[in-house]
């Protein structure tokens, strides 16, 4: 947070020096006050005209700081913010995958939406409020002294009485401030949920329970706040009622000095004018200090999301894969005590085509995250041509592999743009991907071929088309790892087939099949087949090998196909 308003250093000193020139200027309207009204009461004509000319001077140069101050301000606030939300965008992606999984995504957009604004209406606005402020304070402060010492005494007593309010208000304004932030972030969450589940809520005649759930959130939501708010008003109208009985001492005050000859009209009317510089900067203080105070989880959290949290790679070194990618001992678990994978060793060879197969939930896809450098809190060691994964730069790893999931992510856009992702390819490339893919056969229906929108989230096309777009888009980019998870289990028979039998000739790809699907001339076309059991491998061989061998593998891979058989 302070990094992000550091980085706009010159815009800062601009808009304080003229916070500071401006606040300064305006309580100077006291002393014109003050020498205009005892030249008319003197009849002075002489001095009147000169203080008109100079408050026209002063007037005029008012104005213009006060432009430049309320320009730069929002100027400031406008490039803070754009610098903290490019700093919580950048820390999301940056951070390991791991993490990015296990915090909800309704956290990061409430941290760049709802949060950002609370530091914007509760942290930036109001540190420029209490800088002025304290101009004002320091101002009228020494002007007072100089009109009436006495006057000031009793102020500056008032004063004591109303800054004990917010030490009151403080620690419970952090508290609700706190509870605000995270119950819009529940609220978010709750919404996204509702959004995206929009097709279950309307087919399942869930209208009822979508409602209450909103409902509900939403008066929570908006109940927080209002707790947070009340305690505001308390805060605020204490507050007011002090500054009121200041003022009213002060006036009391001074026309009693005027009765007992003490002091001059002229005099009085300024002291009443700098009483309410002098109150109402402290008011403006008390009122602002306790947001600030009260904003410091907000500033955790979002310094928490933020990119200068995340450490590089210990090492960085760079990946290369001519050989092996060997796991030793691997043990890992989500929960402790509850261990997915146990004591897992195996090598794979680049260029070899292995076929994950086994009950579901055995733990296939997170063997293949752990190899590929998506978790690296595991027991054990895992090594790409010996060097430890952990060692390596865990981008340039991410770069190495290419991951097909069942539900493929479209992006609102073409179907070319949805291969390249931005990127420039040859169109012998381009082609290449869409034929291997199987692309180039649903392309010749629709009108607008490459170009065809897809819809949000892919959801003008069908689930194969999909996951046949995500092949392009892994194939075009060469990686030298490709990992199918469930990654044509939406594609017709036929095209799955052509698609997986053309990824094994590719020589120098490492494919990775993770599949329920148990086709006997597919499955002969792998190098190996690893057989999973309650996260331990139970079998690896080829496929001749393991029917020969008739072991596990052979029982889950027939009852798999009469099952097929039977629903199919
Ligand atoms: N992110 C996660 N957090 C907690 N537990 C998880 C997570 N992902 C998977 N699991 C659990 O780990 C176990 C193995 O899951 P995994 O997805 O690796 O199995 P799988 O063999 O690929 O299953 P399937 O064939 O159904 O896709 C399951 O019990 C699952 O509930």
């Amino acid at each position: 947070m302070k990094q992000a308003v550091r980085e706009h250093k010159v815009l800062l000193t601009i808009t304080l020096l003229c916070s500071i020139l401006t606040s300064a200027a305006g309580v100077l309207i006291a002393l014109i006050l003050q020498k205009v009204i005892d030249a008319a009461l003197q009849g002075d004509k002489q001095l009147f005209r000169e203080i008109l000319l100079l408050s026209v001077v002063y007037l005029l140069l008012l104005g213009l700081f006060g432009l430049i101050y309320s320009l730069c301000s929002k100027a400031l606030i406008r490039n803070v913010t754009i610098t903290l939300r490019g700093r919580v965008f950048r820390g999301v992606f940056r951070q390991k995958a791991e993490t990015f999984s296990a915090t909800n995504t309704a956290d990061y957009l409430s941290a760049l939406t709802n949060d950002i604004k609370l530091l914007e209406d509760n942290y930036i606005q109001p540190m420029l409020q209490v800088l002025q402020n304290v101009v004002v304070f320091a101002v009228s402060l020494g002007i007072l002294l100089y009109l009436s010492p006495l006057v000031t005494v009793i102020l500056i007593g008032c004063m004591v009485l109303m800054f004990a309010i917010p030490s009151l208000f403080g620690k419970a304004l952090q508290h609700k401030q706190s509870e605000v932030s995270s119950q819009m972030s529940a609220f978010t969450a709750s919404l996204k949920d509702l959004l995206s589940g929009y097709e279950v809520i309307t087919s399942y005649a869930m209208g009822r329970y979508a409602e209450q759930t909103f409902k509900q959130q939403n008066h929570r939501a908006a109940g927080v706040r209002f707790a947070a708010d009340r305690l505001f008003a308390f805060n605020e109208s204490v507050s007011h009622t002090l500054a009121i009985l200041t003022q009213f001492a002060v006036v009391f005050i001074a026309a009693y000095l005027i009765i007992t000859g003490n002091l001059s009209a002229g005099s009085l009317v300024a002291l009443v004018q700098l009483s309410g510089g002098f109150v109402g900067p402290v008011l403006a203080i008390m009122e602002n200090l306790p947001k600030i105070q009260g904003i410091k989880p907000v500033q955790e959290r979002i310094d928490l999301f933020s990119e200068e949290k995340h450490e590089p790679d210990a090492e960085g070194l760079t990946p290369v894969f001519h050989s092996t990618l060997e796991a030793r001992h691997l043990q890992f678990s989500y929960k402790q005590g509850n261990p997915v994978i146990q004591d897992i060793s195996l090598s794979l060879e680049k260029g070899k085509k292995y076929a994950l197969v086994g009950p579901s939930g055995c733990g296939k896809s997170t063997l293949v995250k752990l190899l590929t450098g998506y978790y690296d809190r595991f027991d054990g060691s895992i090594a790409l041509d010996g060097t430890d994964l952990k060692r390596l730069d865990r981008e340039k790893l991410q770069q190495m592999v290419s991951t097909i999931h069942q539900n493929v992510y479209m992006f609102d856009s073409d179907i070319r743009h949805n291969i390249c992702l931005h990127e420039e390819f040859s169109e012998q490339m381009l082609d290449t991907a869409l034929h291997t893919s199987g692309i180039h056969k649903f392309l010749q229906n629709t009108p607008d071929g490459l170009l065809s929108p897809v819809g949000e989230n892919g959801l003008q096309l069908s689930g194969g088309q999909r996951q046949r777009i995500a092949v392009a888009r892994a194939l075009i980019r060469n990686k030298p790892i490709l990992v199918l998870d469930e990654g044509t289990s939406a594609i017709d028979m036929q095209t799955a087939y052509e698609i997986e039998s053309r990824l094994l000739k590719l020589n120098e790809l490492t494919l990775i099949t993770i599949t329920h699907n148990m086709n006997e001339d597919l499955l002969g076309l792998y190098d190996q087949i690893i057989y999973m059991e309650n996260g331990k491998i139970a079998e690896m061989g080829s496929l001749e090998e393991l029917l020969k061998h008739g072991g596990r593998f052979r029982g889950f891979y027939t009852l798999e196909k009469d099952l097929a058989g039977a629903t199919g």
